[in-house]
Order: structure tokens, then sequence, then C-alpha cells
């Protein structure tokens, strides 16, 4: 069955009391962050930090993200080796601009995975698309490597360079479209962006609603009772999932008969319709029935 990421929690690589207690909140992925979240004088000590905590049996579980900082930093080689070497599952790049950010990174990956015995092809890669240049770019980013498992949208670098600011979502449309489209024409996961204050339930789940009926995987979230809230939105209610079984059992019956479209209390029921009602159900195994 295709990996839940429905949501992933950042947290700052610089605290140990978050990287201690992190996985109990049971989100998809854990992305622990060595870029915007650490300060300059903790950049070395979050490193490491993030590298023990990688290789502790509590993060065995659950898949973990490395966000490291940009390979023109001075910190980002130094991130990459830690992160490769402790065996995280993925490694974000953030501020992708081009596909050739994403080559550099795997060129690097390579050469670290053989250095240290990981099978070579182990470490998957996310891009986070942060730039009017990277949402420009968004469909070679996304085709840009086998080890891409997604992409995201990260709006607070985005809305700067855009010379603008986070409002309803007008000013995310476009980009939202694009690596949405970028992701899905490539055959990867597309992620939405961080919902920044944590108090706001209702615009927060108003956001999710949006993004959910758009069509993303999920979302990056920065603090824990965000968690619920996103995995209760993608959950289908019980009446979604009363009429996905009803058209699953309408569709087998039809089958049985021999037609390939049939009526459902006067709806037509055909295979794109067949195909949403089996993933309605994938959903309900998944998350459960909404609350
Ligand atoms: C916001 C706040 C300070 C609030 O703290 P508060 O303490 O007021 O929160 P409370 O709810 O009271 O915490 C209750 C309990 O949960 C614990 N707890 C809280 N948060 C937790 C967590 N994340 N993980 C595990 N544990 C957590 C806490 O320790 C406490 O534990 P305990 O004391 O034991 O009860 C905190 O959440 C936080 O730091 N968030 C992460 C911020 C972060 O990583 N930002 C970087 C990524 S964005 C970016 O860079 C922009 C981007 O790049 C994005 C892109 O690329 O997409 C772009 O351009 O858009
Ligand atoms: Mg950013």
């Amino acid at each position: 069955m295709k990996k839940l990421r429905r949501s992933m929690l950042f947290l700052p690589g610089s605290s140990a009391a978050m990287l201690s207690t992190a996985f109990i909140y049971k989100p998809d992925s854990i992305m622990f962050d060595l870029e915007d979240a650490v300060s300059l004088k903790e950049k070395d000590s979050a490193r490491l930090l993030v590298f023990h905590a990688l290789q502790h049996p509590m993060y065995k579980d659950i898949e973990t993200v490395v966000r490291i900082n940009p390979l023109n930093t001075p910190f980002g080689l130094k991130d990459l080796e830690a992160a490769v070497r402790a065996g995280a599952d993925v490694i974000r790049l953030p501020k992708t601009d081009t596909p050739e950010d994403i080559y550099q990174l795997e060129r690097e990956i390579v050469r670290i995975e053989e250095s240290c015995g990981r099978p070579v092809g182990s470490t998957q890669l996310m891009a986070a698309i942060e730039s009017a240049v990277g949402v420009i770019n968004a469909v070679a980013i996304a085709r840009s490597s086998q080890r891409l498992m997604g992409i995201a949208l990260a709006a607070f670098d985005y809305v700067m360079d855009m010379q603008t600011e986070r409002g309803d979502g007008t000013e995310l449309f476009y980009a939202r479209c694009a690596v949405l489209h970028a992701a899905r024409g490539a055959g990867i996961d597309a992620f939405d962006v961080v919902y920044a204050d944590i108090n706001d339930e209702a615009g927060f789940l108003k956001e999710v609603d949006l993004i959910k009926r758009m069509g993303f995987n999920g979302k990056s979230l920065i603090n824990p009772r965000q968690i619920e809230i996103l995995h209760n939105a993608y959950a289908p209610t019980q009446e979604e999932v009363d009429y996905a079984e009803r058209v699953i059992a309408a569709a087998e019956e039809g089958e049985r008969n021999g037609f390939g479209v049939i009526s459902l209390n006067g709806k037509m029921i055909d295979a794109p319709i067949i195909n949403h009602a089996r993933v309605v159900i994938e959903r309900k195994n998944a998350s459960g029935i909404r609350q």
C-alpha cells in the first residue's frame, strides 16, 4: 500500500526536548529542521542532536525527513553528511530553484552512501519550492530524480519573493496549481504549505479543506495540535463511505450482468466513479471515518 503522507511535522533540530518526544504525536512523517528554525550559532549542535535522534529506536517506525541547509551555504554539505550517515529516510532540499540543484544534491548523496555503506539509492529526496523561479521550473524539478518522492510548496519564502504576504490563499493560487500539476505529472506526492497561526483552528481547517479538494497528499505542519485536525479532515465521512460501498456493490452487480455503465438511484456510474469509490474505501482503511 502507498505510504500515507498527510502530515509532516517540522521541528527545530536544536530543540532537544522536542526531538525526544515528537514521535508520540504520530504524524505520518517527522521533519527535523536544520535550516531556518535553527539559529546560526546552533547549527553545529543541532546537526549533532539530529544525527543522534535519527539513530534512536524511537524513530525506527516513523518516516524521518531532514531539512538541510542549501548546499551553497557553509552548513549544507555537513548537514547532508550527517543526515545520510545517520539513516534519514528523506532529505528535504529547501529553496530548490532548478533541476540542477537536485542533480548536485544527488551526486553528493551517492558519494556519501558509497562511503558509509548505505545502499546507493536508499535515501529519498523531496524538493521545497520557495520562489517564483522554483514554481516556473516545478515540472523539471519534479522530474529531476528517481529519488524524489515529492515536492512541497513553501509559502513564507515564496510570498516574500513575490513581493506579497500570506492572506486568504489568493496569493498562492498559481503556485499551488503549478506544484500540484508538476507532482502529478511526475507521479510523485505534493505537499502544501505550513499554517503559522497554531491557535486559529478554523482558519487551518479551511485551508486543509481547500488543499484536500485540490488534490494535495498533505501538508507541512509546525505544531502537534494540527495533526489530528488534518488527519480527521482527510478521513471520509460515514455518508461518503456508505455511498462508495453502494457504488462498488452496484458496479460488481453490473459487471456480473455484463454492463459497462450502470445507474444508481438515477446517477450514472462508470469507471472513474467506481475508481473514486475505491479511493474513498482506501482512505477509510487508512484514516478511519471523519469524526
Ligand atoms: C510554533 C511553536 C514555537 C509553538 O510552540 P508552543 O510551545 O507555544 O506550542 P504548544 O502547542 O504550547 O506546545 C505543546 C507541546 O508540544 C510541543 N511541541 C510544539 N511544537 C512541536 C513540534 N513542532 N514538534 C514537536 N513537539 C512540539 C511543545 O514542546 C510542548 O511540549 P510539552 O512542553 O512537553 O507540553 C512550536 O510549535 C514550534 O517550534 N514549531 C516548529 C517551528 C518550525 O520548525 N519552523 C520551521 C519550519 S517553517 C519554515 O521554515 C517556513 C518555510 O520554510 C516552510 C516550508 O518550507 O514549508 C516557508 O518558507 O514557508
Ligand atoms: Mg522557507
